[in-house]
Protein backbone atom coordinates (compact mmCIF):
# COMPACT_ATOMS: atom_id res chain seq x y z
CA UNK A 1 0.00 0.00 0.00
CA UNK A 2 1.67 3.09 -0.74
CA UNK A 3 1.70 5.74 1.79
CA UNK A 4 -0.89 8.60 2.17
CA UNK A 5 -0.83 11.15 4.08
CA UNK A 6 -3.75 13.24 3.52
CA UNK A 7 -5.76 13.43 5.96
CA UNK A 8 -8.70 11.04 6.77
CA UNK A 9 -12.32 11.96 6.20
CA UNK A 10 -14.43 11.31 9.11
CA UNK A 11 -18.37 11.27 9.13
CA UNK A 12 -19.92 11.29 12.09
CA UNK A 13 -23.60 10.19 12.29
CA UNK A 14 -26.15 11.40 15.09
CA UNK A 15 -29.49 10.75 16.14
CA UNK A 16 -31.82 9.55 18.79
CA UNK A 17 -32.34 6.03 19.96
CA UNK A 18 -33.51 4.01 17.50
CA UNK A 19 -33.73 6.74 14.80
CA UNK A 20 -31.51 4.42 12.08
CA UNK A 21 -28.16 5.10 12.82
CA UNK A 22 -26.68 1.10 12.49
CA UNK A 23 -29.22 0.86 9.65
CA UNK A 24 -27.71 3.71 7.70
CA UNK A 25 -24.23 2.13 8.79
CA UNK A 26 -24.81 -0.96 7.31
CA UNK A 27 -26.45 0.25 4.14
CA UNK A 28 -23.48 2.10 3.63
CA UNK A 29 -20.91 -0.81 4.18
CA UNK A 30 -23.49 -3.35 2.31
CA UNK A 31 -23.61 -1.21 -0.99
CA UNK A 32 -20.38 0.42 -0.73
CA UNK A 33 -17.75 -2.63 -1.48
CA UNK A 34 -15.06 -0.30 -2.33
CA UNK A 35 -14.85 1.39 1.07
CA UNK A 36 -11.84 0.92 3.12
CA UNK A 37 -13.34 2.18 6.22
CA UNK A 38 -13.16 2.11 10.19
CA UNK A 39 -16.31 2.24 12.04
CA UNK A 40 -16.23 3.57 15.63
CA UNK A 41 -19.03 2.68 17.76
CA UNK A 42 -20.75 4.83 20.91
CA UNK A 43 -23.37 2.75 22.84
CA UNK A 44 -24.03 4.20 26.60
CA UNK A 45 -25.42 0.45 26.73
CA UNK A 46 -28.58 0.86 26.38
CA UNK A 47 -30.37 -1.35 24.04
CA UNK A 48 -30.37 -4.27 22.26
CA UNK A 49 -26.26 -4.62 21.94
CA UNK A 50 -26.85 -8.31 20.30
CA UNK A 51 -29.01 -7.76 17.30
CA UNK A 52 -26.62 -4.28 16.40
CA UNK A 53 -23.68 -6.98 16.73
CA UNK A 54 -25.24 -9.67 14.39
CA UNK A 55 -26.05 -7.05 12.08
CA UNK A 56 -22.71 -5.26 12.06
CA UNK A 57 -21.26 -8.99 11.93
CA UNK A 58 -22.55 -9.24 8.61
CA UNK A 59 -21.49 -5.81 7.38
CA UNK A 60 -18.16 -6.59 8.92
CA UNK A 61 -18.21 -9.89 6.44
CA UNK A 62 -18.38 -8.46 3.74
CA UNK A 63 -16.16 -5.60 3.76
CA UNK A 64 -13.58 -5.70 6.24
CA UNK A 65 -13.62 -3.12 8.33
CA UNK A 66 -12.25 -2.52 11.80
CA UNK A 67 -15.01 -1.79 14.11
CA UNK A 68 -14.62 -0.14 17.24
CA UNK A 69 -17.15 -0.39 20.37
CA UNK A 70 -16.94 2.52 22.95
CA UNK A 71 -19.20 1.58 25.62
CA UNK A 72 -20.88 2.88 28.68
CA UNK A 73 -19.74 6.19 28.52
CA UNK A 74 -20.49 9.27 25.78
CA UNK A 75 -18.12 10.42 23.54
CA UNK A 76 -19.23 13.65 23.96
CA UNK A 77 -18.33 14.11 27.83
CA UNK A 78 -16.44 11.07 29.44
CA UNK A 79 -14.99 9.28 26.44
CA UNK A 80 -13.32 12.20 24.81
CA UNK A 81 -10.21 11.16 25.83
CA UNK A 82 -10.72 7.45 24.77
CA UNK A 83 -12.60 8.27 21.57
CA UNK A 84 -8.91 9.76 20.50
CA UNK A 85 -6.72 7.32 21.75
CA UNK A 86 -8.68 4.99 19.71
CA UNK A 87 -8.44 7.19 16.76
CA UNK A 88 -4.81 7.76 17.36
CA UNK A 89 -4.26 3.85 17.53
CA UNK A 90 -6.14 3.42 14.13
CA UNK A 91 -4.22 6.36 12.59
CA UNK A 92 -0.86 5.05 13.41
CA UNK A 93 -1.83 1.67 11.85
CA UNK A 94 -3.19 3.54 8.65
CA UNK A 95 -4.66 0.59 6.85
CA UNK A 96 -8.23 2.18 6.03
CA UNK A 97 -9.30 5.14 4.01
CA UNK A 98 -12.72 6.62 5.80
CA UNK A 99 -13.17 6.86 9.81
CA UNK A 100 -17.36 6.68 10.15
CA UNK A 101 -18.66 7.25 13.76
CA UNK A 102 -21.63 6.54 14.86
CA UNK A 103 -22.38 8.63 18.40
CA UNK A 104 -24.86 7.33 21.31
CA UNK A 105 -28.78 8.41 21.06
CA UNK A 106 -27.79 11.06 23.36
CA UNK A 107 -24.68 12.54 22.35
CA UNK A 108 -24.36 16.39 22.11
CA UNK A 109 -22.48 16.68 18.66
CA UNK A 110 -21.05 19.91 19.24
CA UNK A 111 -18.11 18.40 21.22
CA UNK A 112 -17.59 14.97 19.56
CA UNK A 113 -17.26 17.33 16.31
CA UNK A 114 -14.94 19.74 18.32
CA UNK A 115 -12.75 16.64 18.97
CA UNK A 116 -12.34 16.06 15.73
CA UNK A 117 -11.60 19.48 14.12
CA UNK A 118 -10.17 21.02 17.02
CA UNK A 119 -8.56 18.18 19.13
CA UNK A 120 -9.31 17.51 23.13
CA UNK A 121 -6.77 18.87 25.74
CA UNK A 122 -6.81 16.12 27.88
CA UNK A 123 -5.73 13.71 25.33
CA UNK A 124 -2.49 12.55 23.95
CA UNK A 125 -3.44 12.37 20.04
CA UNK A 126 -3.94 15.65 18.15
CA UNK A 127 -6.03 14.37 15.36
CA UNK A 128 -5.55 18.10 13.73
CA UNK A 129 -4.43 17.40 10.05
CA UNK A 130 -4.71 13.57 10.57
CA UNK A 131 -8.51 13.33 10.62
CA UNK A 132 -10.30 16.10 8.88
CA UNK A 133 -14.58 15.89 9.48
CA UNK A 134 -16.25 15.84 6.39
CA UNK A 135 -19.97 15.29 6.70
CA UNK A 136 -21.91 15.30 10.64
CA UNK A 137 -25.46 13.65 10.01
CA UNK A 138 -28.17 13.29 11.70
CA UNK A 139 -30.50 10.92 11.52
CA UNK A 140 -33.94 11.66 12.34
CA UNK A 141 -36.79 9.35 13.07
CA UNK A 142 -40.08 10.48 10.61
CA UNK A 143 -42.22 7.91 12.44
CA UNK A 144 -41.62 9.25 16.48
CA UNK A 145 -40.76 12.71 15.28
CA UNK A 146 -43.02 14.49 17.39
CA UNK A 147 -42.70 12.01 21.13
CA UNK A 148 -39.15 13.05 20.42
CA UNK A 149 -39.86 16.02 21.31
CA UNK A 150 -42.08 14.79 24.49
CA UNK A 151 -40.29 12.50 26.55
CA UNK A 152 -42.20 13.48 29.89
CA UNK A 153 -39.01 12.08 30.78
CA UNK A 154 -37.71 14.47 34.36
CA UNK A 155 -34.50 15.51 35.06
CA UNK A 156 -33.90 12.60 37.63
CA UNK A 157 -34.80 9.43 35.56
CA UNK A 158 -32.29 6.96 34.72
CA UNK A 159 -33.29 7.81 31.33
CA UNK A 160 -31.42 10.74 31.91
CA UNK A 161 -27.57 11.05 30.80
CA UNK A 162 -26.27 10.94 34.50
CA UNK A 163 -22.77 13.14 33.56
CA UNK A 164 -24.81 16.37 32.55
CA UNK A 165 -28.75 15.96 33.28
CA UNK A 166 -30.19 16.30 29.85
CA UNK A 167 -33.39 14.93 28.71
CA UNK A 168 -33.17 13.42 24.67
CA UNK A 169 -35.11 15.74 23.33
CA UNK A 170 -32.22 18.30 24.09
CA UNK A 171 -29.63 16.05 22.51
CA UNK A 172 -32.31 15.76 19.87
CA UNK A 173 -32.45 19.33 19.32
CA UNK A 174 -28.94 19.77 18.87
CA UNK A 175 -28.40 16.91 17.21
CA UNK A 176 -30.86 18.51 14.21
CA UNK A 177 -29.16 21.95 14.88
CA UNK A 178 -25.53 21.12 14.29
CA UNK A 179 -25.25 18.96 11.19
CA UNK A 180 -24.92 19.70 7.84
CA UNK A 181 -27.06 16.54 6.31
CA UNK A 182 -30.03 15.99 7.55
CA UNK A 183 -31.41 12.11 7.27
CA UNK A 184 -35.29 11.75 7.45
CA UNK A 185 -35.37 8.12 7.99
CA UNK A 186 -38.42 5.55 8.49
CA UNK A 187 -40.52 7.44 5.99
CA UNK A 188 -42.06 4.42 4.85
CA UNK A 189 -44.05 4.60 8.32
CA UNK A 190 -45.07 7.60 7.54
CA UNK A 191 -48.15 9.03 5.21
CA UNK A 192 -46.82 11.92 2.89
CA UNK A 193 -48.59 14.86 4.17
CA UNK A 194 -47.26 14.36 7.53
CA UNK A 195 -43.68 13.90 6.17
CA UNK A 196 -43.96 17.41 4.56
CA UNK A 197 -45.11 18.87 8.11
CA UNK A 198 -42.19 17.39 9.94
CA UNK A 199 -40.05 18.66 6.74
CA UNK A 200 -41.08 22.14 7.48
CA UNK A 201 -40.38 21.88 11.30
CA UNK A 202 -36.99 20.41 10.20
CA UNK A 203 -36.05 23.46 7.42
CA UNK A 204 -37.23 26.02 9.95
CA UNK A 205 -35.08 24.22 13.27
CA UNK A 206 -32.08 24.07 10.38
CA UNK A 207 -32.07 25.80 7.10
CA UNK A 208 -28.61 24.83 6.36
CA UNK A 209 -28.40 21.75 5.92
CA UNK A 210 -29.35 19.28 3.30
CA UNK A 211 -32.39 17.75 3.98
CA UNK A 212 -33.13 13.70 2.55
CA UNK A 213 -35.60 11.28 3.04
CA UNK A 214 -35.12 7.51 3.70
CA UNK A 215 -36.07 4.19 3.69
CA UNK A 216 -34.10 1.67 6.07
CA UNK A 217 -31.17 4.05 5.89
CA UNK A 218 -30.78 4.12 2.33
CA UNK A 219 -29.00 6.55 1.34
CA UNK A 220 -26.77 7.18 -1.94
CA UNK A 221 -23.09 7.24 -0.32
CA UNK A 222 -22.33 10.75 -1.98
CA UNK A 223 -24.43 12.38 0.29
CA UNK A 224 -23.00 11.79 3.20
CA UNK A 225 -19.04 10.24 2.36
CA UNK A 226 -16.84 12.94 1.15
CA UNK A 227 -19.22 15.84 0.93
CA UNK A 228 -16.62 18.27 1.87
CA UNK A 229 -19.40 20.13 3.75
CA UNK A 230 -18.61 20.49 7.58
CA UNK A 231 -17.27 23.99 8.26
CA UNK A 232 -17.46 24.73 12.24
CA UNK A 233 -17.87 27.80 11.68
CA UNK A 234 -20.68 27.39 9.43
CA UNK A 235 -22.39 25.12 11.73
CA UNK A 236 -22.18 26.28 15.19
CA UNK A 237 -24.46 29.23 13.48
CA UNK A 238 -26.46 27.19 11.02
CA UNK A 239 -29.23 26.70 13.94
CA UNK A 240 -32.59 28.44 12.80
CA UNK A 241 -33.11 30.49 15.61
CA UNK A 242 -29.54 31.67 15.46
CA UNK A 243 -30.07 33.33 12.05
CA UNK A 244 -33.43 34.28 12.67
CA UNK A 245 -31.71 36.25 16.14
CA UNK A 246 -29.36 38.12 13.59
CA UNK A 247 -30.22 37.91 10.22
CA UNK A 248 -34.57 38.45 10.83
CA UNK A 249 -37.36 36.44 9.94
CA UNK A 250 -37.13 34.78 6.80
CA UNK A 251 -40.78 34.59 5.11
CA UNK A 252 -40.87 30.96 4.08
CA UNK A 253 -44.10 29.84 2.49
CA UNK A 254 -43.79 26.22 2.42
CA UNK A 255 -43.51 26.24 6.16
CA UNK A 256 -46.14 28.76 6.71
CA UNK A 257 -48.71 26.75 4.48
CA UNK A 258 -47.70 23.53 7.14
CA UNK A 259 -48.73 25.35 9.90
CA UNK A 260 -44.78 26.33 11.16
CA UNK A 261 -44.51 29.69 13.37
CA UNK A 262 -41.49 31.51 13.51
CA UNK A 263 -40.52 34.98 15.29
CA UNK A 264 -38.61 37.45 17.38
CA UNK A 265 -39.86 38.86 20.42
CA UNK A 266 -37.60 42.10 21.11
CA UNK A 267 -38.10 44.40 23.76
CA UNK A 268 -36.18 46.95 25.78
CA UNK A 269 -37.24 46.43 29.21
CA UNK A 270 -36.96 43.70 32.18
CA UNK A 271 -39.34 41.04 32.52
CA UNK A 272 -41.13 40.70 36.25
CA UNK A 273 -39.00 37.58 37.26
CA UNK A 274 -42.29 35.64 38.72
CA UNK A 275 -44.52 36.32 35.75
CA UNK A 276 -41.85 35.66 32.96
CA UNK A 277 -41.04 32.03 35.14
CA UNK A 278 -44.71 31.26 35.21
CA UNK A 279 -44.93 31.13 31.26
CA UNK A 280 -41.96 29.85 30.56
CA UNK A 281 -43.45 27.05 32.79
CA UNK A 282 -46.65 27.07 30.65
CA UNK A 283 -45.78 27.78 26.78
CA UNK A 284 -48.02 26.13 24.50
CA UNK A 285 -47.32 22.69 23.43
CA UNK A 286 -46.60 23.93 20.03
CA UNK A 287 -43.89 25.50 20.92
CA UNK A 288 -41.17 23.01 19.71
CA UNK A 289 -38.10 25.35 20.38
CA UNK A 290 -37.99 28.80 21.88
CA UNK A 291 -34.57 30.11 22.73
CA UNK A 292 -32.43 33.15 23.36
CA UNK A 293 -31.69 36.10 26.13
CA UNK A 294 -33.74 38.30 28.55
CA UNK A 295 -33.64 40.36 31.19
CA UNK A 296 -35.25 39.68 34.47
CA UNK A 297 -35.69 43.02 36.68
CA UNK A 298 -33.56 42.81 39.66
CA UNK A 299 -30.80 40.72 38.12
CA UNK A 300 -29.16 43.49 36.30
CA UNK A 301 -25.72 41.97 36.61
CA UNK A 302 -26.85 39.06 34.45
CA UNK A 303 -28.21 38.12 30.85
CA UNK A 304 -30.65 35.08 31.39
CA UNK A 305 -30.84 32.61 28.75
CA UNK A 306 -34.33 30.60 27.90
CA UNK A 307 -33.65 27.39 26.40
CA UNK A 308 -36.81 25.29 25.47
CA UNK A 309 -36.46 22.11 23.38
CA UNK A 310 -39.47 19.85 23.04
CA UNK A 311 -41.06 19.76 26.49
CA UNK A 312 -38.04 20.30 28.47
CA UNK A 313 -37.69 24.12 29.37
CA UNK A 314 -34.31 25.87 31.12
CA UNK A 315 -33.95 29.47 31.84
CA UNK A 316 -31.62 30.82 34.20
CA UNK A 317 -28.37 33.04 34.23
CA UNK A 318 -25.99 32.67 30.87
CA UNK A 319 -24.12 35.58 29.28
CA UNK A 320 -22.86 38.90 30.42
CA UNK A 321 -24.62 42.00 29.11
CA UNK A 322 -22.06 44.19 27.16
CA UNK A 323 -22.92 47.18 29.32
CA UNK A 324 -21.33 45.32 32.53
CA UNK A 325 -18.36 45.01 30.72
CA UNK A 326 -15.15 47.27 31.38
CA UNK A 327 -15.44 50.37 29.39
CA UNK A 328 -12.34 49.35 27.19
CA UNK A 329 -14.03 46.30 26.15
CA UNK A 330 -16.73 47.56 25.32
CA UNK A 331 -15.08 50.25 23.13
CA UNK A 332 -13.20 46.92 21.39
CA UNK A 333 -16.55 45.67 21.30
CA UNK A 334 -18.09 48.57 19.51
CA UNK A 335 -15.42 49.10 17.44
CA UNK A 336 -15.69 45.65 15.83
CA UNK A 337 -19.26 45.82 15.12
CA UNK A 338 -20.31 49.32 13.99
CA UNK A 339 -24.18 49.81 14.22
CA UNK A 340 -24.70 47.79 17.35
CA UNK A 341 -25.27 50.88 19.25
CA UNK A 342 -28.70 51.33 16.99
CA UNK A 343 -30.18 49.65 19.89
CA UNK A 344 -28.33 50.93 23.29
CA UNK A 345 -30.20 52.38 25.81
CA UNK A 346 -28.27 55.55 27.84
CA UNK A 347 -29.06 54.09 31.08
CA UNK A 348 -29.54 50.06 30.61
CA UNK A 349 -27.29 50.28 27.55
CA UNK A 350 -28.01 46.55 25.32
CA UNK A 351 -30.17 44.74 28.32
CA UNK A 352 -33.40 43.96 27.09
CA UNK A 353 -35.56 40.70 25.55
CA UNK A 354 -34.62 38.59 22.35
CA UNK A 355 -36.48 35.42 22.36
CA UNK A 356 -36.98 32.92 19.28
CA UNK A 357 -39.98 31.00 18.86
CA UNK A 358 -40.23 28.05 16.48
CA UNK A 359 -43.19 25.85 16.83
CA UNK A 360 -46.57 24.33 14.48
CA UNK A 361 -49.92 24.96 15.49
CA UNK A 362 -49.96 27.53 18.20
CA UNK A 363 -50.92 31.27 17.52
CA UNK A 364 -48.37 33.67 17.82
CA UNK A 365 -50.88 37.19 18.75
CA UNK A 366 -52.29 35.51 22.36
CA UNK A 367 -48.14 34.11 23.00
CA UNK A 368 -46.82 38.08 22.05
CA UNK A 369 -49.58 39.02 24.00
CA UNK A 370 -48.40 37.21 26.95
CA UNK A 371 -45.00 38.18 26.78
CA UNK A 372 -46.16 41.26 26.85
CA UNK A 373 -47.84 41.00 30.03
CA UNK A 374 -44.66 39.73 31.97
CA UNK A 375 -42.48 43.14 30.41
CA UNK A 376 -42.84 45.23 33.73
CA UNK A 377 -45.42 48.13 33.83
CA UNK A 378 -44.42 51.89 33.45
CA UNK A 379 -45.08 52.04 37.52
CA UNK A 380 -42.86 49.00 37.94
CA UNK A 381 -40.40 50.58 36.21
CA UNK A 382 -39.91 53.06 38.98
CA UNK A 383 -40.45 49.98 41.59
CA UNK A 384 -37.18 48.49 43.91
CA UNK A 385 -36.57 45.64 41.55
CA UNK A 386 -33.94 44.03 44.29
CA UNK A 387 -37.01 43.10 46.03
CA UNK A 388 -38.66 41.14 43.60
CA UNK A 389 -38.15 37.32 44.31
CA UNK A 390 -35.68 35.53 41.80
CA UNK A 391 -37.13 32.34 40.08
CA UNK A 392 -34.17 32.32 38.27
CA UNK A 393 -31.77 31.13 41.27
CA UNK A 394 -27.41 30.72 40.54
CA UNK A 395 -26.72 28.05 38.60
CA UNK A 396 -26.72 28.22 35.03
CA UNK A 397 -29.79 27.53 32.96
CA UNK A 398 -31.67 26.24 35.75
CA UNK A 399 -34.96 23.58 34.78
CA UNK A 400 -37.78 25.18 34.89
CA UNK A 401 -40.39 22.96 33.96
CA UNK A 402 -41.23 19.44 32.18
CA UNK A 403 -43.62 17.65 30.85
CA UNK A 404 -45.68 16.41 34.17
CA UNK A 405 -46.41 12.93 33.67
N1 LIG B 1 -39.82 0.62 9.15
C1 LIG B 1 -38.59 1.05 9.25
N2 LIG B 1 -37.77 0.56 10.23
C2 LIG B 1 -36.50 1.02 10.29
C3 LIG B 1 -36.03 1.98 9.40
N3 LIG B 1 -34.73 2.24 9.72
C4 LIG B 1 -34.44 1.46 10.77
N4 LIG B 1 -35.51 0.72 11.13
C5 LIG B 1 -35.59 -0.21 12.27
O1 LIG B 1 -35.55 0.54 13.46
C6 LIG B 1 -34.84 -0.14 14.48
C7 LIG B 1 -33.70 0.73 15.02
O2 LIG B 1 -32.76 0.95 13.98
P1 LIG B 1 -31.21 1.13 14.29
O3 LIG B 1 -30.52 1.31 13.01
O4 LIG B 1 -30.73 0.07 15.20
O5 LIG B 1 -31.25 2.48 15.07
P2 LIG B 1 -30.04 3.20 15.80
O6 LIG B 1 -30.23 4.64 15.61
O7 LIG B 1 -28.75 2.62 15.40
O8 LIG B 1 -30.35 2.81 17.28
P3 LIG B 1 -29.35 2.83 18.57
O9 LIG B 1 -27.99 2.39 18.10
O10 LIG B 1 -30.00 1.87 19.47
O11 LIG B 1 -29.37 4.21 19.07
C8 LIG B 1 -34.35 -1.43 13.85
O12 LIG B 1 -35.27 -2.45 14.18
C9 LIG B 1 -34.40 -1.14 12.36
O13 LIG B 1 -34.60 -2.29 11.59
C10 LIG B 1 -36.91 2.50 8.39
O14 LIG B 1 -36.59 3.35 7.58
N5 LIG B 1 -38.17 1.99 8.38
Amino acid sequence: MSVNNDPIPVTILSGSLGAGKTTTLNHLLGSERDLNAAVLVNDMGEVNIDAEFVERESALTQNDEEIIELSNGCICCRLRGDMLDEVGRLAAERDFDYLLVESSGISEPIPVAQTFARGFEDAEFDPTGVYELDTMVSVVDAHSFWQGFDSGQALTDDTVDPEDNRVPEEALMDQIEFCDVLLLNKCDLVPEDELEKIEAVLKTLQPWAKLIRTEHGAVAPEEILNTGRFDFNRASQSAGWKRELQEGHHHDAAAEEHGVTSFVFDADRPFHPDRVAELFADLPDGVVRAKGFFWSAGREDIAMGLDKAGQSVRAGPKGTWIATLPKAQQQRYFAARPGIKADWDDKWGDRGVQLVFIGREFDQEPLVERLNDCLLTDAEMDEDWGTYPDPFGSDEQRELALADD
